[in-house]
């Protein structure tokens, strides 16, 4: 058994279920866009689905076993929140990310990247002082540094411009054209851009 699987997912917050009884999998080419409203569960299940809560019914493996480190080694997960320190400049965060993630980078690689992401001249700026959209271009850097087969993102377009999201789904096709697999969730439709996009809707429950 290859990918992700989840078995019998139950999530329930503050004495509502979110989803019950909830199953599928996420394969390598996959490209997964999880929709639905404000408050149906979708952080809670990537969240989940990352190993950082706990569900309260059902499981989650990985190649057929429990999550290890093998799935964490695998996997970015870029939550809705930046995850930067916004004191830190953009080469000071994605150079501790990578140290954390125990992927050796070279300067020149995150210069590169930055300027992929049009952030050259900025790198020595504090995140704070960034646009909303440079500081979400300088959170997905992260994908063209770390060589993780699954992408788990939350909302990764936020803030983003029209060529800001022409550039992420170009990845998005790119990984999934390299045996990668994505799962991400998103309030504005993904282009043709992004390749073949498998739909998954969480409805909100009452
Ligand atoms: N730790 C928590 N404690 C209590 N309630 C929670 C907790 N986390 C989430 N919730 C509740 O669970 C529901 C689902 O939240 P979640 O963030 O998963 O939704 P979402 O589908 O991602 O929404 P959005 O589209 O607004 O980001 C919300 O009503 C939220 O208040």
């Amino acid at each position: 058994m290859s990918g992700l699987a989840a078995t019998g997912l139950t999530c329930i917050k503050r004495d509502r279920v979110l989803f019950d009884s909830l199953s599928f999998s996420l394969q390598p080419g996959q490209l997964i866009y999880l929709r639905g409203p404000n408050g149906a569960g979708k952080t809670s299940l990537l969240r989940i689905l990352t190993g950082l809560s706990q569900p309260d019914a059902g499981d989650i493996s990985y190649c057929g076993r429990p999550l290890s480190y093998k799935f964490f080694h695998n996997l970015i997960y870029l939550g809705h929140k930046l995850g930067l320190s916004m004191a830190f400049n953009a080469l000071e965060n994605l150079s501790f990310w990578c140290a954390q993630h125990q992927t050796p980078v070279q300067a020149p690689v995150l210069y590169d990247v930055l300027n992929e992401l049009g952030l050259v001249g900025l790198e020595d700026v504090p995140v704070k002082y960034l646009s909303a959209g440079q500081q979400r271009r300088v959170a997905l850097a992260r994908l063209w540094l770390k060589p993780a087969k699954f992408w788990i993102m939350d909302e990764p377009f936020t803030a983003l411009d029209t060529k800001g999201v022409a550039l992420i789904e170009e990845v998005f096709a790119k990984h999934i054209n390299s045996g990668g697999a994505i799962l991400t969730t998103s309030h504005q439709a993904l282009s043709p851009r992004a390749g073949e996009v498998t739909l998954f809707d969480l409805e909100y429950q009452l």
